[in-house]
């Protein structure tokens, strides 16, 4: 036992000396040089190291994407960490209750499985130009590698690699604080934070059960949902990537943003608000896609607002301005996105799009008639939900939710004038809430009736108003008519045809 200690002690030793040198030279040594230190070391230890190594970095294709092995094998050492290295990072855990605690940079650390012992060590590599900065400058790659002896070999790729991913799984889980990203619109270079997107912690609250809608329909979109996220095999079955496309829309204020949030509470993802008009040109689009994670809802709110993005639908008023007012052309240029209807396209069901695995993507509008049929045709925006005004059914959900009421005496009443009137759930919901300390159910539920009554008088007076404008168009179009009869002569089909003079 002290014996197999002690040779252990000592290989640990030895290995960590050589990985020590690599590091040295990775640091100090100028990068002229360094390729061809590292070249004959590597060279020399191939004779009598008898040790393999693997290395995982952080990013993977020219560094667009978060490495997902990294990121697991991150999580998997994070949980043996505290026990075995010395130098420790912390980060805030889920819900910013608990500190996470990883390796910290050029810390090393032993794993063992079955009879094979393992070396664990993060590094990173240092731009080849050096330069000063205050931060980690962009060029900066961290990796980690693990080193064991080659007789370990099958049981390291065989089963322990397989073992330190299925463990990660559970920890990322209980880790996982979920995040709302955002495309930067400040800077476009996003410099030492290495990723283009920017993010704080999603806190959002809402939920299916906050939401306001028919019941059946909610139930249709969570099942839906519910069999998108379970369906892995099933994607692969039918060679499609792992991806779904929603589009929502309805007049402001009927829950779409709201929805996304409860969708992603739901499915446990990560949210990206993707800001188009903040997006200077397809590349630019790519990388942003590349960089997202598994288990996301990529969003774009307000898509017919975001971009002209057919070239034909330019705001008249804005490109009158724009001649009165010419913008230089440079200025003009680092300002206006150059991402076009294609490159959304591109971005949303492209090759590109299959480069990550069970992301939704969420389009929201007010407007969905001003849409390209292309960009939210079936297959892109595979459901389409109507978030409509608030119905009897939504009005029970606001109720409880908001008074913790299941019935009342009034919600005949409710029922009456609700069906006949369009108030979207956000006023309703206003209505609804309290506005006193002592308030009680009888005053919120008349705050809403008399809010319902209003609109109904108000759309009455609407309508009768538009009735009589229709009337008097109408009649000065039966005016014209009667002066097209009178000029021309009747055909025998009893039509009239005017007598060109
Ligand atoms: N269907 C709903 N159920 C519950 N609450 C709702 C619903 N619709 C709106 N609300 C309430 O109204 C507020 C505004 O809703 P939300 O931002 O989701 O609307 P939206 O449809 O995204 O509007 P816009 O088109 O202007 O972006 C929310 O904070 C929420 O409390
Ligand atoms: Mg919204």
């Amino acid at each position: 036992m002290w014996t197999l200690g002690g040779l252990w002690m000592g290989v640990g030793t030895s290995v960590g000396s050589i990985m020590f040198l690599y590091t040295m030279i990775q640091q100090f040594v100028p990068h002229q040089l360094r390729h061809y230190m590292v070249k004959y070391l590597r060279r020399l230890m191939g004779y009598t190291n008898p040790y393999i190594q693997i290395s995982i970095d952080e990013f993977t294709g020219e560094r667009l994407k978060l490495s997902e092995a990294y990121t697991s094998i991150e999580a998997y050492l994070s949980s043996k960490t505290s026990k075995m290295a010395k130098r420790l990072k912390a980060q805030v855990g889920k819900d910013s209750k608990n500190l996470v605690l990883s390796m910290d940079e050029y810390e090393e650390m032993t794993d063992e499985f079955q009879e094979a012992k393992l070396w664990w060590s993060l590094s990173k590599t240092t731009p080849k130009t050096q330069q000063f900065s205050f931060y980690p400058v962009s060029d900066e790659k961290r990796y980690l590698t693990l080193q064991f002896h080659r007789r370990h070999r099958e049981i390291v790729t065989g089963l322990y690699l397989n073992h330190v991913i299925e463990e990660s799984k559970a920890i990322m889980v209980q880790n996982r604080q979920r995040k709302l990203y955002t495309n930067n619109p400040s800077h476009g270079y996003y410099g030492y934070r290495r990723t283009p997107w920017s993010h704080v912690v999603f806190d959002h609250p809402g939920t299916f059960d906050h939401l306001a809608m028919d019941p059946a329909k909610k139930k249709e979109i969570v099942d839906d949902l519910i069999t998108f996220s379970s369906g892995k095999e099933y994607y692969a079955k039918i060679g499609k990537p792992w991806k779904r496309g929603y589009l929502l829309y309805g007049p402001p204020g009927t829950g779409k943003s709201t929805m996304i949030a409860a969708m992603a509470n739901l499915l446990n993802y990560d949210i990206y608000d993707l800001e188009l008009t903040a997006v200077k040109e397809n590349s630019e689009l790519r990388k942003l896609l590349g960089a997202t994670s598994n288990k996301s809802i990529i969003v774009i709110e307000d898509i017919d607002c975001s971009l002209d993005l057919t070239g034909q639908r330019k705001d008249k008023n804005k490109e009158e301005a724009k001649e009165e007012n010419p913008i230089p052309e440079k200025a003009k240029e680092e300002k206006e996105s150059k991402v076009t209807l294609s490159g959304l396209l591109n971005f949303i069901d492209g090759l590109w799009s299959a480069c990550g695995k069970e992301r939704l993507i969420v389009f929201t509008t007010n407007y969905v008639e001003k849409l390209d049929p292309a960009l939210i045709r079936r297959g892109r925006m595979d459901k389409h939900i109507e978030m409509a005004y608030c119905g009897f059914e939504g009005f029970k959900i606001l109720a409880k939710n908001y008074l913790d009421l299941d019935s009342h005496y009034l919600f005949e009443t409710i029922k009456n004038l609700i069906d006949e009137t369009q108030m979207i759930p956000a006023d309703v919901a206003e209505n609804l809430m309290p506005k006193t300390i002592n308030w009680d159910f009888e005053t919120c539920l008349k705050n809403l009736i008399q809010a319902l009554g209003k609109a109904k008088e108000d759309a009455r007076l609407k309508a009768e108003e538009e009735a009589k404008e229709k009337e008097i168009l109408n009649k000065s179009g039966e005016v014209k008519e009667g002066d097209l009869s009178t000029k021309g002569e009747t055909k025998e089909d009893g039509t009239t045809r005017s007598i060109d003079k």
